[in-house]
């Protein structure tokens, strides 16, 4: 496939060389105006960019009729006007907060366990998520999913706030320290144990293939899609 990159940061830099080794050839890379650059050799465009930038990104995509595979965070006010503009185009979209297959694992147990201590009353849940510094917006994309994955499937917990909004039913705590590529850890604790899962990325290429791979699920497809989509269709091979 011929790919466009948006955004050509560490994630951009990963794709790139993911990609390459898959067969696939970057087309062009966009670092700044979408709109100074010729999308018409692109067959899908890979964004990761930054959260001010990915609504125009996507969304110019649509319009040049090329599908978008976004893994950018915090854009996400916007999520719903995208989609609509996807579907009046007839292209195609996926957006995933994160794209690695083992965090998609662990979203599935997290919400298996979420169901299992919806009758315990006497656990209280939390998220830790730690990431590089350079890393513009907190809490991470993936811990707000974990955070929806968990009020979803726990009626208790029905008013999820940001700690930092001063509302705890749901803590979210976000450490940044130096080079982490991204850690998730969910636990319940009661007086008399507690319960961990936790999801440690080593490198970026989880995310990148992952990506890559998302990207080779939408080649000739329209409409909108999510990680679940790809990996039934993985699963089904
Ligand atoms: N869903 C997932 O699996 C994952 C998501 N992410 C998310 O991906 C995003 C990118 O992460 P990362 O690569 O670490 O960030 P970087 O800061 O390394 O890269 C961001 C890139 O975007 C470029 N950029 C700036 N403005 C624009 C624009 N208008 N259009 C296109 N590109 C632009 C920057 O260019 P310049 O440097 O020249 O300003 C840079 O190349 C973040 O939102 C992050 O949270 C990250 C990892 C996994
Ligand atoms: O910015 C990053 O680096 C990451 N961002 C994503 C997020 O916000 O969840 C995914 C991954 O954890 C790395």
């Amino acid at each position: 496939m011929k790919i466009a990159l948006l955004g050509y940061g560490r994630m951009g830099k990963t794709i790139e060389k993911i990609a390459m080794d898959r067969g696939h050839e970057i087309v062009v890379k966009i670092t700044g105006d979408i709109e100074e650059h010729d999308l018409s050799k692109a067959d899908v465009a890979i964004d990761f960019s930054i959260p001010d930038a990915a609504f125009k990104n996507i969304t110019t995509c649509f319009k040049n009729n090329v599908p978008v595979v976004s893994g950018t965070t915090g854009w996400l006010d916007d999520f719903n006007k995208a989609t609509d503009i996807c579907k009046e185009k007839n292209s195609a979209f996926i957006y995933a907060s994160n794209f690695s297959l083992g965090v998609n694992v662990f979203f599935e147990l997290n919400r298996k366990l979420a169901g299992m201590m919806q009758g315990l009353e006497d656990y209280s849940v939390e998220i830790e998520e730690i990431h590089h510094t350079k890393k513009l917006d907190a809490p991470s994309g993936t811990a707000i999913t974990l955070a929806e994955q968990i009020l979803e499937d726990n009626s208790r917990l029905n008013s999820w706030k940001l700690e930092e909004a001063g509302e705890n039913e749901l803590p979210i705590h976000a450490k940044r320290i130096e080079d982490v590529p991204g850690t998730h850890t969910v636990t319940y604790d009661s007086t008399i144990d507690s319960i961990e899962i936790k999801h440690t990325a080593k490198s970026r290429e989880g995310f990148a293939l992952g990506a890559v791979v998302a990207a080779e699920f939408l080649n000739g497809k329209t409409g909108v899609f999510t990680m679940k989509d790809v990996l039934a269709q993985l699963f089904e091979k």
